[in-house]
């Protein structure tokens, strides 16, 4: 037990104890749909991330209040917004997702690492409309399992996938949403090659692709658009720019004629 994810899943166990103790109860509240919306759109959506520090960045940006950082995502166009919701390793909080959830009134993803079912009720508490689901730190059956549970409660299931092996096993379970995340989650190197590799044969599925991590340029997400991603999700690149509304525009220019500029 030495890498970052296995640190992360050791650290969610004794979470999961604590809330295993509370005996919380699903609720099956109405959830605002990002599957929706992608049936209904050809343009690329973007899931926009509140993200204060990470393992592989340390601190990003300390400073941002959720509440007025998500109105701008909303405000720019975004699709969803993902929240940071893993305390130990991400300084993000339940809390964060809430008051975003209450602020916005679009959906709104739950950014963390899920084992158990107890972490989607919770979820569901705080107000989620989606679940990412991260293959590398499930087996096949449990990836199964917590898919069907999350499905069964109305949400929408991110299932997220890294390599070959991982997006077969997405697509088995019948996943109809899947991420490729372009950062390795043992080394960080990232790679946006990964979504050239992977997208093809997730989009033959029939799974809507986004492509996760690292995406910063108009080449970045020109790359991933021509890949096939239906999708972008994007934290650091609108945590550290002065105004949200740059990167927008670049996620809008990209993929029409360059300008000389
Ligand atoms: O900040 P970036 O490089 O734009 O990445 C966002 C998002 O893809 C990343 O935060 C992420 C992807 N999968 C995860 C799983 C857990 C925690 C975080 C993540």
């Amino acid at each position: 037990m030495s890498n970052i994810l296995d640190k992360i899943l050791a650290e969610k166990e004794k979470e999961i104890e604590i809330l295993k103790s509370t005996a919380l109860r699903p609720i099956g509240s109405e959830k605002r749909s990002f599957h929706s919306h992608l049936h209904n759109t050809v343009e690329l959506a973007v899931i926009a991330e509140f993200k204060r520090a990470s393992p592989s960045k340390g601190d990003i940006n300390m400073h941002r209040d959720p509440v007025s950082q998500a109105l701008s995502y909303a405000q720019n166009g975004a699709a969803a917004v993902s929240v940071l919701t893993d305390q130990s390793f991400f300084k993000g909080d339940f809390k964060d997702l809430t008051l975003v959830k209450e602020a916005v009134n679009i959906p709104v993803l739950c950014k963390d690492f899920m084992i158990d079912e107890t972490q989607i009720i919770r979820a569901e508490h705080a107000g989620a409309d989606i679940i990412l689901l991260i293959a590398a730190a499930l087996n096949r059956k449990r990836l199964q399992e917590l898919h069907q549970f999350a499905q069964e409660l109305g949400f929408d299931v991110l299932v997220e996938v890294h390599n070959q092996a991982e997006a077969e096993r997405a697509i088995d379970i019948g996943a109809k949403l899947i991420g490729i995340n372009n950062r390795n989650l043992t080394t960080f190197h990232v790679d946006i090659a990964k979504t050239e590799e992977l997208a093809p044969k997730i989009k033959k599925s029939g799974a809507y692709v986004i492509s996760e991590s690292g995406l910063k340029t108009s080449e970045d997400i020109e790359r991933v658009k021509n890949a096939g991603a239906n999708g972008i999700l994007v934290g650091e690149a609108f945590m550290t720019a002065d105004g949200v509304s740059e990167m927008f525009d670049r996620i809008k220019c990209s993929g029409k004629e360059h300008s000389s500029a």
